[in-house]
């Protein structure tokens, strides 16, 4: 159970020119697990996850959700499949800019039938004093909160995060894992992150090394260590 992949590919085709960005992945993310996808740029880290969230769609090759055959589903069918068990964390924000930080996190809560408490959430990436305050009115490391707490709140199966930190200061960003960490213990939400930071990949349960759309080492973190063991350096 959890997210099977089967001899994944991608290939990106522009004009005459094709770019193999994924080719034959062979992958399991098992339920709860915290999965760390580390890579140089251009590797295929972001296809990957953009295809096994059913944001992109394979070129070849067989994904399934537990029973749910994803790469069966149209776009009506994977918009559904996305919106039920996913949750995601990008670098760029998407907030609703007229909307309050409240409001933008309400959005979230909506989303889903079994979503967690607004308030804990803000309280948790410490927003609550800003909660009346609308997009343009915030830093860029505050917008990001809002985005994390809008996609924690929905309370996903699967919450998928693409350099999550990447433009948080280091206070920040241990706050924005902790999150993450607590989502894991508290609700076995199954966690994606891919990162350039290999401080970060000390957290997981398990990591995988792309290079050139393969996964040339995925490993057993036997060490794990919680958020706030981890040496930023
Ligand atoms: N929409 C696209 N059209 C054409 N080629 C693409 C497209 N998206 C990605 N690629 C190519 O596919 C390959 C993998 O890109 P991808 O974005 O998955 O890498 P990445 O490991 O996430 O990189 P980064 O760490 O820089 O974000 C690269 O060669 C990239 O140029």
């Amino acid at each position: 159970m959890g997210i099977v992949l089967r001899q994944v590919s991608k290939v990106y085709k522009t004009g005459e020119v094709e770019t193999s960005a994924l080719k034959d992945i062979d992958l399991t993310i098992k339920e709860g697990e915290v999965l760390i996808v580390l890579g140089p740029s251009g590797s295929g880290k972001s296809t990957l996850l953009n295809v096994m969230s059913g944001l992109d769609t394979p070129s070849a090759g067989e994904m399934y959700y537990n029973d749910l055959a994803i790469h069966k589903l149209d776009q009506r069918g994977l918009t559904k499949f996305r919106r039920k068990y996913l949750g995601f964390i990008f670098q760029q924000y998407n907030l609703l800019q007229n909307l309050s930080v409240k409001e933008n996190i309400e959005m979230g809560a909506a989303l889903s039938d079994h979503p967690l408490s607004i308030d804990e959430v803000m309280d948790a990436v410490g927003l609550t004093d800003k909660a009346k305050k609308y997009p343009s009115q915030l830093s860029g490391g505050e917008q990001q909160r809002v985005a994390i707490a809008r996609s924690v709140v929905k309370n996903p199966a699967v919450l998928f995060c693409d350099e999550p930190t990447g433009a948080l200061d280091e206070k920040t960003a241990c706050q924005v894992l902790e999150l993450l960490e607590k989502m894991n213990d508290l609700y076995h939400t199954t966690i994606v992150i891919i990162t350039h930071n290999p401080s970060i990949a000390l957290m997981g349960d398990r990591v995988i090394k792309m290079n050139s759309g393969i996964i040339h080492t995925v490993y057993e973190n036997v060490d794990k260590k919680r958020v706030g063991e981890i040496k930023w350096g």
